[in-house]
């Protein structure tokens, strides 16, 4: 036998090799001391076979109980020995050699390194009560997912997972690493449920919980998903959040007791007790800090208690003390019997020592599934010895990243990739990660939660359609209210603009006459206009924003979106109302409409039901649209149709037939018909007019004279406003604002999340 060790004969002892038990592999990880030791530990129950034969058992961690204490002799041999299989093996392909020093990455520092591992080992304050799920072990093999490319240089199909294996227990941690592109969102959405089917790809393999095919009711039960953004309403408070959460989503049998000291237990457990009663706040609102706000987004999913959680990159953006701080309450979660799964981008050392299990990507190949503690072991021994003074995981990133700066660097970088991807195949093929769960899980515990055919389905939403209106309507009124700066500018522009009305337009419909016709339509056509216009920027600018989060609540089935749309509306009429009526006040009295109280109030409701459809209009434009830049440029596409065939600047007969029909959608139209029918119906004006139009029609002049109406009903008849009542048009705009709204619920509903249930 060769006195030089291959790379070919590094051969794990164990069959479990990748699927320690929790507990052993932490108090490897977290014991007392602060320093991981980073030196050679091959997968868990790795070893090496040495010249003689023996399998080197001195290096195993202490996964089976044999604690690498007494590193010192035998970890040196088998230093050498890796070395030596490195230099065999790169001999022959320089290529291969990896200096990461070359790349400038130098690791995170020893005061980091202490830091961190003082950080991660102080015990948590909080008691933390144990998932009252049955523990889940989530299993999947040969996943892969691909998709069609129809457009650019890359046509064709593009294999985004390629064959993935692992596996996670109660109590485990497993971070998924890889470079950007490496396919770590793709699995995690996938291996959550939450993997989208408007991309059309295809996936394969076999996600198992608990040993079994999920039954996806179920499973969105007893999983939850922490999204990597940070959506919330910004005025309402860290309690509030957490609280709507859990009255949402927490089972009906449960009091209401109950459920608020779930809620106490999440904040304390994520230590929000500090900031529970402060906003959450957003870019204009004071509120909390970053950390704070990703654990806050863990709080709201948390609260249902669930046994198995999934994290998209939730240290990302977060300063390193408060990833740590993230990091360490999800150990603590683990801790209770939850299984958690995270993608995580670039941790430190300290915080990549967190981790039970670590899955390194590349192009969607599997490079390293196993527990962290071996994976500087893994590499060492097949030739790619971490310097000591290097993060582990910025180490393993540029080792597993294709550098695309020039061809040269690419082919190297893509050979080193496949190198090491072809090693953890070989590895894999003789140690499965997927085991056998049954000796960790009760019959019951795999069917009461999970199993497909047992028992009735559960319920779609926890909550009834009605619990969820008033919980929602409770929250947009707080959400309303607390709305300084929104409530501020639209009591501002009210004021001002029936203020400015007022004053253009003083008195003018005093003594009304032919005369004034003109200028009071103008007057009434800004009317309708001017509160068209700020119902739909209230709206264009606060629901795009608003529906990230109901995007989110949906996903995670907290409530049907026609709940949501009822708890909006009616949070927003008395607002609506309030300024509508403000204006009318100003404006009514300053120009000088019509006499008598019917009128007046007839002019509020009118100015209210535009005001209603406009913002039903605005809606549609804000479902449509992804964000409220997007809505602000299509809005004006809607208003300006509108407002050209509102019938001031036009009449309907006037118009091209083959685009009359657009005046039958123009809600301007029927709030200016109903305006004016109100101000000028029965009216009297300027009886003499209808003598010098020979008592037939005593509209205007055609010589180019000054306008000329006998009564009101003239005026109507001049713009074309006469063909339905008051009471019609009233009944139509209030039929508009409610279809405009099914409308924007409907297009809500069908962009909902939809997601591929094929595993
Ligand atoms: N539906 C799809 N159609 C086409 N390409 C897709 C689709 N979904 C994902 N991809 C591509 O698959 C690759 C993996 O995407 P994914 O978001 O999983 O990567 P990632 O590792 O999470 O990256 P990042 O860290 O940048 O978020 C990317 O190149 C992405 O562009």
């Amino acid at each position: 036998m060769s006195s030089i060790v291959d790379v070919d004969e590094v051969v794990p002892t164990s069959p479990n090799a990748a699927a320690p038990s929790p507990q052993s592999t932490r108090s490897t990880q977290r014991g007392e001391e602060c320093v991981v030791d980073f030196s050679f530990s091959p997968p868990t129950g790795a070893s090496v076979v040495d010249d003689d034969g023996d399998d080197g058992d001195a290096v195993s961690n202490g996964v089976h109980g044999r604690e690498a204490t007494s590193l010192s002799d035998k970890q040196a041999q088998v230093k050498s020995k890796q070395q030596r299989v490195a230099n065999k093996f790169f001999q022959g392909d320089p290529e291969l050699v990896f200096d990461p020093r070359v790349l400038g990455t130098l690791a995170d520092d020893a005061e980091q390194q202490s830091n961190g591992g003082s950080e991660h080992h102080r015990e948590s304050q909080f008691a933390l009560p144990e998932t009252t799920r049955h523990p889940t072990v989530l299993q999947f093999s040969d996943v892969t997912y691909e998709v069609d490319v129809t457009k650019g240089e890359h046509k064709g199909v593009k294999q985004i997972l390629k064959g993935l294996n692992g596996e996670v227990k109660p109590g485990q941690v497993l971070a998924i690493m890889g470079a950007s592109g490496a396919g770590k969102t793709t699995l995690l959405n996938m291996l959550a449920g939450r993997l989208s089917a408007a991309g059309h790809g295809r996936s394969g393999g076999s996600i198992l919980v608990n040993g079994q095919k999920r039954n996806f009711n179920t499973f969105r039960q007893i999983s939850a998903y922490v999204l990597q953004q940070d959506c919330f309403f910004p005025t309402l408070t860290v309690r509030e959040t957490i609280t709507l959460s859990a009255m949402l989503r927490l089972p009906v049998h449960m009091s209401r007791e109950a459920k608020l000291a779930q809620v106490d237990g999440v904040i304390a457990e994520l230590g929000l007790t500090k900031c529970a009663d402060t906003y959450v706040g957003n870019e204009l609102i004071r509120g909390v800090s970053g950390g704070e706000k990703k654990r806050l987004n863990v709080g709201t999913e948390l609260v249902t208690n669930p046994s198995l959680l999934f994290l998209d990159e939730p240290t990302t953006g977060l300063d390193s003390f408060n990833a740590q701080n993230v990091m360490q309450t999800l150990l603590t979660l683990a801790k209770s019997n939850r299984t958690i799964i995270a993608t995580i981008h670039q941790p430190r050392s300290s915080i990549f020592q967190m981790f039970d299990l670590l899955m390194l990507l590349s192009e969607g190949c599997s490079m390293y599934f196993g527990p962290a503690a071996d994976a500087v072991g893994y590499f060492g021994s097949i030739g790619y010895e971490c310097p000591e003074e290097f993060n582990p995981a910025d180490y393993f990133l540029d080792l597993i990243s294709l550098d695309q700066r020039s061809p040269r660097a690419q082919r190297t970088t893509q050979k080193r990739i496949d190198y090491i991807g072809d090693r953890f195949l070989a590895y894999q093929q003789q140690h499965p990660v997927v085991t056998d769960v049954s000796d960790i899980l009760t019959k019951q515990a795999r069917q009461s939660e999970l199993g497909g055919s047992a028992g009735k389905p559960p319920p779609k939403y926890t909550t009834s359609f009605g619990r969820q209106v008033a919980l929602l309507t409770q929250r947009s009124i707080r959400a309303t209210l607390r709305d300084k700066i929104n409530n501020f500018s639209s009591l501002g522009q009210t004021l001002l603009f029936s203020i400015i009305l007022g004053v253009i337009w003083l008195n003018e419909g005093d003594g009304i006459s032919s005369n004034s016709v003109q200028a009071i339509a103008g007057a009434l056509f800004f009317v309708v206009v001017n509160q068209s216009f700020g119902s739909i920027f209230g709206i264009l600018f606060v629901f795009p924003v608003e529906r990230v989060v109901v995007l989110k609540e949906r996903a995670s089935r907290s409530y049907h979106v026609g709940a949501y749309f009822w708890a909006k509306t009616v949070a927003e009429l008395p607002r609506t109302f309030l300024l509508n009526l403000l204006f009318a006040v100003i404006t009514y009295f300053m120009v000088g409409l019509r006499d008598g109280a019917d009128h007046f109030f007839l002019f509020v409701v009118i100015v209210f039901c535009v005001s209603l459809t406009a913002e039903g209009l605005a809606l549609i434009v804000s479902a449509i649209a992804d964000d409220p830049q997007q809505a602000g440029a299509i809005a004006p596409a809607f208003i300006v149709t509108s407002m050209l065939f509102g019938g001031y600047f036009i009449g309907v007969n006037q118009i091209p037939s083959w685009l009359s029909w657009l005046s039958y959608l123009s809600f301007l139209k029927y709030g200016f018909a109903a305006i004016m029918i109100n101000e000028f119906d029965g009216q009297p004006l300027d009886p003499s007019c209808a003598m010098s139009n020979n008592g037939t029609n005593s509209t205007a002049m055609d010589d180019g004279g000054p306008l000329c109406f006998a009564a009101g009903g003239d005026v109507l008849n001049y713009f074309n406003l006469d063909e339905l009542s008051l009471g019609v048009n009233i009944v139509v705009l209030l039929a508009m604002a409610v279809g405009f709204r099914l409308i924007a619920y409907w297009i809500l509903r069908v962009n909902g999340p939809v997601y591929d249930h094929s595993l």
